[in-house]
């Protein structure tokens, strides 16, 4: 990029807004692009009148300012009051301040919307724009190959949380652009909501909750389907982060625990939590009386549980996934809970996001959904709003990014839980 102008003081003044530098002394050894950029925007030649704010702004356009999307959730009333729903549009994850903070205004310019939806969203007009995409599992911006094919600058995508499943990690590879989140940042937050969905499912909680509302007191048609977990075989398919988590938060249940995952915990750890070791999920679900899902979306795991890995399931056993949604076959669950061989269901993640007014699993029997926010309690939404600024700022001044938050790096899958692949098929569909 070349910063062009007449007036030699101000130009070397301007100069700190640059990265490269060159002074010409007539139009016509302007770079035609560049001479037309100015003209138009910027400042008029013939009379030699500069004006600063005006300059500043177009050289800024040719040194090297980026535009960054920032694709999150409408805050409405509760967004705009509470500053610290930093993952809203209102508050914007911090960014503006930070930017502000740290003199950045020359050299990103952030546009922030939730209109992510279709060909005329604002997301998808400003991708080809775009040299940084910031999304959120919550409200994801579905990089898939069409929307990275348009995004000819992008350089970066930033998962303001944890699971990238929303960017085609394959289309990512070929184009050399980094697949950053904010790992760690929301584990605890899932955990604590597995153990809590767990509880509600297995003692039936949300049926006692409406009898309540609704002015009831049938007790014998709640304790119909109410037990204790104490005894109950609980397994976690991946045991990361969360799935850890989940195991140790259950451990004092006195529950026997399972896991399969495609890494082995150390010895040390299957010990002290007295968990048992399974070869493949399908093992696992045969001897749980509840199973958590807690691995990443992506080809190996899109899908794992459809009609025939449910069918092995034990009859009357409980699913929670907060994992990802397409981990389900989403109508083969349905109709497992309908003909009662699951005897429920709850997480807090749908495929698509949002998802559909009518789709099937918030009308089916026994569940026990939320709408994705399980990993953006306030808490973790001030941890996933400093990583994403730690990791923008790291990859404006060509610093290296903490390891752990790389899911593709220099055309590669890097993080052991993912595989190259494709998980945003269908997005745009109800499925
Ligand atoms: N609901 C939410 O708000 C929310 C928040 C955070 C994360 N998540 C989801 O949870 C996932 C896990 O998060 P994490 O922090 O524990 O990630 P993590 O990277 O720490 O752990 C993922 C684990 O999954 C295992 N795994 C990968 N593929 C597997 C397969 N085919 N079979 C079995 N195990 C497999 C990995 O070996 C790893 O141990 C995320 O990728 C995301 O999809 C949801």
């Amino acid at each position: 990029h070349y910063l062009i102008g007449i007036n030699t003081d101000l130009t070397l003044e301007s100069a700190n807004y640059c990265t490269n530098f060159s002074i010409h002394r007539d139009l016509s050894s302007i770079p035609r692009q560049c001479h037309r950029h100015l003209h138009c925007g910027s400042y008029n030649c013939e009379e030699q009148s500069f004006r600063c704010v005006k300059i500043r702004e177009a050289l800024c356009c040719l040194s090297g300012q980026h535009t960054v999307l920032v694709v999150l959730y409408e805050g409405g009333e509760a967004g705009k009051k509470n500053k610290k729903i930093l993952g809203c549009v209102e508050n914007a994850l911090g960014l503006p301040e930070w930017i502000k903070k740290n003199k950045l205004e020359n050299r990103l310019k952030l546009v922030v919307t939730s209109d992510k939806q279709g060909e005329n969203s604002l997301a998808e007009k400003v991708l080809p724009e775009a040299s940084v995409v910031i999304s959120q599992p919550f409200w994801p911006c579905y990089l898939d190959q069409a929307r990275i094919d348009k995004a000819k600058k992008l350089k970066l995508a930033i998962t303001a949380g944890v699971g990238s499943d929303h960017v085609n990690l394959e289309a990512a590879c070929k184009r050399g652009i980094t697949v950053a989140e904010v790992s760690g940042s929301n584990v605890v937050s899932v955990a604590e909501h597995v153990v809590m969905q767990i509880l509600a499912l297995v003692r039936n909680f949300i049926p006692a909750y409406k009898q309540v509302v609704n002015g009831e007191w049938d007790i014998a048609r709640i304790a119909d389907k109410a037990y204790d977990l104490e005894n109950k075989h609980v397994g976690t398919v991946a045991a990361g982060r969360i799935g850890l988590r989940v195991l140790q938060r259950l451990k004092p249940f006195n529950v026997h625990l399972h896991y399969y995952d495609k890494f082995r915990l150390d010895k040390s750890i299957e010990k002290d939590l007295n968990v048992t070791y399974h070869p493949n999920v399908e093992s696992l679900a045969k001897v749980c009386d509840v199973v958590t899902i807690n691995c990443p979306l992506h080809p190996e795991t899109e899908h794992l549980f459809d009609k025939k890995m449910i069918s092995l399931m034990k009859k009357g056993s409980y699913i929670v996934n907060t994992a990802r949604g397409k981990i389900m076959d989403r109508d083969a669950l349905v109709e497992a809970v309908k003909s009662n061989h699951i005897e429920g269901y709850a997480g807090d993640v749908w495929y698509p996001q949002p998802a559909a007014k009518d789709h099937p699993w918030r009308s089916m029997p026994r569940h026990a959904m939320t709408p994705h926010y399980s990993g953006t309690t306030l808490d973790a939404q001030a941890r996933y709003a400093a990583g994403v600024q730690e990791i923008l700022g790291n990859w404006l001044n060509n610093q290296a990014q903490r390891e752990e938050y790389l899911i593709v790096d220099q055309g590669k899958v890097v993080s052991r839980a993912y595989t190259e692949g494709d998980a945003t098929k269908g997005h745009a569909s109800n499925k």
